[in-house]
């Protein structure tokens, strides 16, 4: 089976991407698997920096081609944060503590104020050619309470107006069809179909 190397410690992102390249033929490696003990500190200011931080590290690392995700959630009622600093937002790496802090920060917002969108950038990283980005979004609105078990991060408070669920009452499949991770994975097959084919 074909393999494609994910510069992610993050389970459920990785979960993500094997419903995506799943279909494709792929297995899915991520850095748990080809360099658990690597540590790629991130310090951009953009998706795109850190997305292409993260994806050359492990391609020089490894020697193979390797792509990298960094993605969020923007808050319009906020400015647009968490943004980059969605992983972090409480503190810690901590999904749960990230929610409480979200919608604390929301309170009293009303409904038609609390649109977000789930933004992600793709870096694709080789040896033989420059690296490459592409971007993907997902419209919702943020939530007043969690719903629903699947997904990671944000996903039990991100409402998808066009589906009428929330993100975390998609299946995996049904998240990567709408999802920013999803969007940005379909232009990088379009942009580069010898490699992701
Ligand atoms: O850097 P890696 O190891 O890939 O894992 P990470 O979780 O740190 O990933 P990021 O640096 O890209 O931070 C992304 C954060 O944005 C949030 N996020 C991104 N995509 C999401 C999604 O599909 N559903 C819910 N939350 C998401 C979630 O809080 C993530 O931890
Ligand atoms: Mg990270």
């Amino acid at each position: 089976m074909k393999q494609v190397v994910i510069a992610t410690k993050n389970k459920g992102k990785a979960k993500d991407f094997e419903a995506l390249f799943g279909p494709l033929g792929y297995e899915v490696v991520t850095m748990f698997e080809v360099a658990p003990e690597m540590e790629i500190e991130e310090t951009g200011t953009t998706f795109e920096e850190n997305a292409i931080l993260k994806a050359e590290a492990l391609a020089k690392e490894l020697g193979t081609i390797v792509i990298a995700d960094d993605s969020g959630l923007a808050v319009d009622a906020l400015n647009g944060e968490p943004g980059v600093y969605s992983a972090r937002y409480a503190g810690d790496h901590d999904d749960e503590a990230n929610m409480i802090k979200l919608l604390e920060n929301l309170q009293g917002v009303e409904d038609d104020k609390r649109t977000a969108r789930f933004c992600c950038c793709i870096a694709i990283a080789g040896p033989e050619f420059a690296t490459t980005t592409v971007f993907g979004t997902c419209e919702g609105v943020i939530a007043h309470e969690k719903r629903g078990t699947n997904g990671f991060g944000y996903d039990p408070i991100f409402f998808v107006p066009s589906l009428n669920r929330m993100m975390a009452e998609l299946s995996p499949e049904e998240k990567g069809a709408i999802s920013h991770r999803g969007n940005a994975i379909r232009k990088l097959k379009e942009q580069l179909p010898n490699l992701i084919k």
